[in-house]
């Protein structure tokens, strides 16, 4: 039987703070990105789960954000698999800019498709499709197969790489993903069938 596996978005970072396009930038967490993590953590103990590996990226926000849950759970010497594929997407010359002055200079629009739809990169950086064609692979060849071979397995990353992942798992189309937010610090939840694909899903906000 599949394990258990959880998505979760790191906790508030610094430039989600100050409202900055963040991508490959490796800003800490806030003080409140860290009482969510620790929150995160506290739910998924309090569900009963525990994990048998863990997944994250190359930018701190993720990893901090990973260890204070592990540390809620008691399991601080999980093993953890670090991997530039669940980086968050690349926002090229955008990294940096303040959202609000970036709609002000290229419109609210324009900023939304950037921000938001499947294909259309930001000005040197990477669309959806560009970040799920790193994160799909290494789901399908990493993670996935641990999740079948029976294992409780968490992901800590990012807003748009976990938006690719669940563009799949949640089987949405190019127009459907583009409403697709996830919230810093909540746990998603997923069971698999044998088939892999999903039989439940459960959103576990502490907030
Ligand atoms: O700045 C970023 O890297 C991301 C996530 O915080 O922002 P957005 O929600 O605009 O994709």
């Amino acid at each position: 039987m599949p394990g258990t596996l959880v998505l979760v978005r790191h906790g508030q970072s610094e430039w989600n703070l100050k409202n900055l396009f963040t991508g490959w930038k490796d800003p800490d967490l806030t003080e409140k990105g860290v009482t969510e993590a620790k929150a995160a953590g506290v739910a998924l103990k309090d569900k009963g789960l525990s994990f048998d590996l863990a997944f994250t990226s190359e930018l701190s926000r993720a990893q901090r954000t990973l260890s204070l849950i592990l540390k809620e759970l008691g399991q601080t010497d999980l093993e953890t698999r670090r991997d530039l594929a669940l980086n968050e997407r690349d926002y090229g010359d955008l990294a940096g800019l303040n959202k609000d002055d970036a709609r002000d200079k290229w419109g609210e629009e324009q900023v939304h498709i950037w921000r938001r739809s499947y294909d259309v990169p930001p000005p040197g950086g990477e669309s959806l499709k560009d970040t799920l064609a790193r994160t799909l692979p290494y789901f399908v060849t990493d993670i996935l197969p641990e999740v079948m071979a029976g294992k409780n397995v968490i992901v800590a990353a990012h807003g748009n790489s976990l938006r690719s992942i669940c563009m799949v798992l949640n089987r949405l189309n190019r127009d459907e993903i583009v409403g697709f937010e996830i919230a810093t610090g909540v746990p998603l939840i997923y069971e698999l069938g044998a088939d892999t694909r999903v039989t439940a899903s459960e959103t576990l906000s502490s907030k």
